[in-house]
């Protein structure tokens, strides 16, 4: 990657305000990722991070400002976005359960041995329908192939929610290394702070629609129990 490409957004919003049927959720959000950062959306539940997500991914129109995902000048759909190396990725278990692991990977155009290198646990499992694997299992499922075709952007909601720590740290440590080897401009989305911390270059913190904080994720670390207190205790405080 050369410093240019390094220094481009790959995702950008100025001002971005954003909600449902009028109602505004998100008020003024600014945020940036780069290709090869890993960048953490935090906060309390109802903050506005999955709407910021939605919005980022062209599923959600702002109501104001702008909002720019890897260079797109005007609003672009989720699959056109796609198309130019988005990879959207969320809790909610994705794959056709009644087909097998290696079915879904071939269905999204991905070889299984490139799934397998990004998570070699899969190897065994491939035969295995989808719906018979366990939640760790889906997930690394679901990442592999997201990351097996090679996307520019990659957004994760919550892709870890409901999960042992243990697999929680081997998706975020796949992810961390996607975006330092392959140089992949990375936001996610994480219940799991202190994880997330671990592997995020940046982060930002949402508390009732709006970043109210921001910095490096050492510099979010080393106040982590003041953030806690007051951005990630609940909304309703
Ligand atoms: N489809 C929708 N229609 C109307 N309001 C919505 C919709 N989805 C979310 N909201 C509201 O928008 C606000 C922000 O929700 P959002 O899902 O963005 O928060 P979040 O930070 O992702 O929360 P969580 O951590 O609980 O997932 C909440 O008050 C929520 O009720």
């Amino acid at each position: 990657m050369t410093t240019t490409e390094q220094r481009t957004n790959i995702l950008e919003f100025k001002g971005v305000s954003a909600g449902y049927g009028g109602v505004t959720v998100c008020r003024d959000v600014n945020l940036t990722v780069r290709p090869g950062e890993v960048v953490a959306l935090i906060g309390a539940n109802g903050a506005g991070k999955t709407t910021t997500m939605r919005t980022a991914v062209g599923e959600l129109t702002p109501i104001s400002g702008q909002a720019r995902a890897l260079g797109q000048t005007r609003r672009a759909s989720l699959p056109q976005l796609a198309k130019r190396g988005l990879s959207y990725v969320t809790e909610e278990r994705s794959m056709i359960m009644t087909l097998t692991a290696a079915e879904n990977l071939r269905l999204a155009g991905v070889s299984a041995d490139a799934a397998c290198v990004i998570f070699p646990d899969l190897r065994p499992l491939l035969r295995r329908q989808a719906g018979l694997l366990s939640g760790g299992e889906q997930q690394m499922l679901t990442l592999a192939r997201a990351l097996a075709r090679k996307p520019r952007l990659l957004l994760a909601d919550e892709l870890s929610l409901g999960l042992a720590p243990q697999i929680v740290s081997r998706l975020l440590a796949v992810v961390r290394s996607a975006a330092t080897s392959d140089g992949v401009g990375v936001l996610l989305v994480e219940q799991h702070v202190r994880q997330v911390l671990e592997v995020a270059d940046r982060v930002y913190v949402m508390r009732r629609g709006r970043v109210i904080r921001e910095g490096t994720a050492t510099e979010i670390a080393a106040d982590l129990e003041s953030v806690q207190r007051a951005y990630l205790m609940g909304d309703s405080d």
